[in-house]
């Protein structure tokens, strides 16, 4: 197991964008199983993800929430330290350019609490521990919202043997790739 968070994410970041760049024309969907159906239900909050980079599309996900009458929110960032903040977004809205090369909603929408976490990933393991971007803003997200279901999105190849976990890493429920969920 390599123990240090910061090699590991470069490591990961380089094989998830190596698997992405062997796909140059169509890049795999992710799978949507029945049990993700089965939790969503009108009215509810579901946080999605705008992808950047070779980063997985977690757009089949959003899409069977919205099918269901749920309600999309898109996290919003400002720079390492501050909180992230889950935002209205109405598919139809604008997003604009934020920190880190993101498109986020326009910062004065209304903050919401998500009940389902759609959260990508840098890697992940059997289970269910993940490893994020490092700032700490998806950890301290899981930390202000205990009650959400937290399913982690990315590429079968990011998945590892076994990950390090800090104190304040909460494990995932379950991870979508386009080959396979895990679930707890
Ligand atoms: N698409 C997306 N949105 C997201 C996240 C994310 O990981 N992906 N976040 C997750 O917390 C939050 C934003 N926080 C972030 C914190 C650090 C970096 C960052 O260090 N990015 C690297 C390169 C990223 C890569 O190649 O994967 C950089 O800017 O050098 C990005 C986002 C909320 N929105
Ligand atoms: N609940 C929390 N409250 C305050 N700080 C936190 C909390 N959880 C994590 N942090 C801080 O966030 C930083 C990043 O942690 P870590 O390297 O585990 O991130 P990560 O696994 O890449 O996940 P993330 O996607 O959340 O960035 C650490 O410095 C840690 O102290």
């Amino acid at each position: 197991m390599i123990l240090d968070k910061k090699v590991l994410r470069a490591r990961m970041r380089a094989e998830r964008d190596r698997f992405v760049a062997s796909f140059p024309d169509k890049k795999p969907a992710i799978l949507v199983p029945p049990e993700f159906r089965d939790r969503l239900a009108h009215g509810l909050t579901v946080a999605s993800y705008v992808p950047m980079g070779g980063e997985a599309d977690p757009s089949p996900l959003a899409r069977a929430a919205v099918e269901a009458g749920c309600e999309i929110v898109l996290p919003h960032v400002t720079g390492p330290k501050p909180p992230l903040r889950f935002l209205a977004w109405d598919t139809e809205a604008a997003l604009i350019a934020g920190p880190f090369g993101l498109h986020q909603p326009v910062e004065t929408a209304d903050e919401r609490a998500p009940d389902i976490i759609l959260t990508p990933l840098v890697a992940f393991d059997a289970a269910l521990n993940r490893l994020g971007q490092g700032a700490g803003h998806y950890d301290r997200a899981f930390a202000a919202f205990p009650d959400a279901w937290r399913v982690g999105v990315a590429w079968s190849v990011q998945q590892v043997d076994a990950l390090p976990a800090d104190p304040w890493d909460v494990p995932l429920h379950a991870i979508a790739t386009e080959t396979d969920w895990i679930f707890a």
